[in-house]
């Protein structure tokens, strides 16, 4: 399992700049441009090799001149392409260029052709891209790609891939395919999401010896277990099916009587004490055969059977009847996870909406989780506008109906009401297949039903349903005709192991801290050896993982370089 253990902070453009002035006094286009070159040089296929530089107008060309004067010095026989004007440039770029120029280095105008490069690096846009990448820049990012593919050379990004929306995750025109990108500062929601991990390859964070979210509040968080591992908790001994709740699933219409068994499945292997689908379908079979712990009944019996959460939607069509099945399940004081058929009659039906709107202001939680085609019908907009911004139309959902929403997809989100938001970072194109979903609701409902909150069953749920679908594909499984239900037993796999909230992540800071503050070399040694993963020269400005926390059997390297200078070391994606 690759489950990421840490939470971390995300900004977007506009949070990242606050903190630029926060710690505009320090040298970060210098720290930025060369933890580029310690990475670049662990990537270049070559000691020594060609690298190719692509520089741009802003201060992402600025990164690229810091990192080409490194590489230089190093030895690498340098090709640095600036697209701009050097009297243009701003003032950090603008210094970064002058020593790369006093530095004996000289600026292209076209990729020379001779070389057979063993690195190409895109310093052309980070986070000031402002219109989709067109002309000269286009053909530029276009030769890059093509080069990288020809050379079979690594292709890094500085910050971002050119071209890639950091915010959102959209693609704007030509972009750059990068096999790793190096992130300044703190992570970008738009690496994680939509076209971001495609365009992005393996990302590697440099905090620049800044701590982010001591300068500016993140505007969002990738999700890990520590978000939800205060309700890892072990099973108590004197418990029995009742502790754990009554999951209630309300679905199945004709022909599609095969989601609710799904839902229900996950819902029991993820926990839940009891599991109970109620089948629309007159039809339906008595029994599921493969699951017969499963109480199937009349969804008329469900919505009296004393249920603890209830999930709505799967296989359950747009009829009248399920209409109305839908508008009790509303009035009932339980947490309501809507999905699938549920959220297309929630679209449809006005007395519906305000049903859920109602459960807010009585207190109720409403989740919300569709796909980006069944959120565009929620918003009245088209799937294209919810790609375009996945966060702003989770955010919107969650407002609009005043529930949780999950917008589900490559790097789900999840929304809260009050204007919270996360990213997944696990997950695999093998989940591309029909009944993930009914499996996620089955999951979420599951941990519901245990009496869990709703924000931290959607994280738990969307983060293990996409770890377990990893994993499946780890095994063999997949990606290719990996099915809906063979994720049910790896997704159980992966809670019975998520690890609950490390000791030494709480602890060792603060011995860290107290070391520093009464200078004991002696302390110092004890709280590095406690905390860090490998032990880290740059300690305490590198970030840790603790061993304890580290994933079993990870084949991941925890940090893939380790620069020279003990600057920027780590990477936790
Ligand atoms: N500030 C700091 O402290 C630190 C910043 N750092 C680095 O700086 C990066 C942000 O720098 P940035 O703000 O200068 O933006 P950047 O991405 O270089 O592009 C802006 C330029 O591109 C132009 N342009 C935009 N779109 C275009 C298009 N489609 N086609 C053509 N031109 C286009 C735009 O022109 P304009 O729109 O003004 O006409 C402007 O000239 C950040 O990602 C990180 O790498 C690190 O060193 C850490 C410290
Ligand atoms: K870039």
């Amino acid at each position: 399992m690759t489950t990421p253990i840490r939470s971390e902070p995300l900004y977007r453009a506009a949070d990242l700049r606050r903190i630029e002035a926060a710690a505009a006094a320090q040298p970060l286009m210098q720290r930025a441009g060369e933890a580029a070159a310690d990475l670049a040089t662990s990537l270049s296929r070559f000691e020594g090799g060609a690298v190719l530089i692509l520089a741009g107008p802003g201060n992402n060309g600025g990164d690229a001149f810091v990192a080409a004067r490194h590489l230089r010095q190093r030895g690498f026989a340098v090709s640095v392409v600036f697209l701009g004007e050097i009297s243009r440039l701003p003032e950090d770029a603008a210094a970064a260029y002058r020593d790369f120029d006093d530095d004996g280095g000289s600026a292209l105008e076209a990729i020379p052709s001779g070389p057979r490069w063993s690195l190409i690096v895109d310093g052309l846009f980070g986070i000031g891209l402002q219109r989709p990448v067109s002309g000269p820049f286009a053909a530029m990012v276009t030769a890059a790609n093509a080069l990288a593919l020809r050379h079979h050379c690594p292709l890094l990004a500085l910050d971002c891939p050119s071209g890639l929306d950091a915010d959102t995750g959209r693609r704007c025109g030509e972009t750059i395919r990068a096999s790793h990108t190096i992130t300044f500062i703190a992570g970008k929601p738009g690496l994680f999401t939509g076209d971001g991990p495609e365009y992005c390859g393996s990302i590697t964070h440099a905090a620049l010896d800044l701590h982010a979210e001591r300068l500016a509040p993140p505007s969002a968080r990738t999700i890990g277990s520590d978000l939800f591992a205060a309700w890892l908790r072990p099973r108590a001994k004197n418990t029995h099916k009742g502790s754990f709740g009554n999951a209630g699933v309300l679905g199945g219409a004709s022909s599609m009587v095969g989601a609710v068994f799904l839902a229900g499945r996950a819902a029991l292997k993820l926990g839940s004490g009891r599991v109970y689908l109620g089948l629309i379908d007159a039809r339906a079979p008595a029994l599921d055969p493969l699951q017969p712990e499963l109480m199937l009944r009349r969804p008329e019996a469900l919505l009296a059977t004393a249920l603890s959460a209830l999930a709505c939607g799967p296989g359950m069509g747009g009829s009248d009847e399920a209409c109305e099945l839908l508008l009790r399940a509303c009035a009932l004081e339980l947490p309501l996870l809507l999905d699938a058929d549920a959220l297309n009659m929630l679209a449809r039906e006005a007395r519906l909406q305000e049903a859920v709107r109602a459960r807010a202001h009585r207190g109720a939680v409403t989740l919300l989780t569709p796909h980006p085609t069944e959120a565009a019908r929620l918003l009245a907009g088209d799937t294209a506008q919810v790609q375009a911004d996945r966060a702003g139309a989770a955010l919107e959902l969650a407002s609009r109906y005043r529930a949780l929403a999950v917008l589900k997809g490559c790097g789900t989100i999840v929304a809260a009401p009050d204007g919270r938001w996360f990213v997944n970072t696990t997950g695999h194109p093998a989940l591309a297949t029909a009944g993930t979903g009914d499996v996620l609701s089955g999951m979420i409902v599951a941990l519901l039903a245990q009496g869990w909150p709703g924000l931290e069953a959607l994280l738990a749920a969307v983060h293990l349903h996409g770890a377990a679908a990893e994993e499946r594909v780890a095994s063999g499984c997949g990606p290719v005709g990996l099915t809906a239900g063979e994720i049910i037993d790896s997704a159980r796999l992966c809670l019975n192991h998520c690890p609950p909230v490390s000791q030494p992540l709480d602890c060792a800071w603060p011995l860290a801290r107290r070391a520093r503050l009464l200078r004991s070399a002696w302390l110092v040694r004890v709280a590095r050896r406690f905390a860090c993963t490998p032990p880290c020269s740059s300690w305490p400005r590198c970030s840790f993982l603790p061993r304890s926390t580290r994933p079993p059997n990870t084949s991941a390297p925890i940090s893939p370089y380790r620069c020279s200078s003990g600057r920027a070391t780590w990477c936790t994606w």
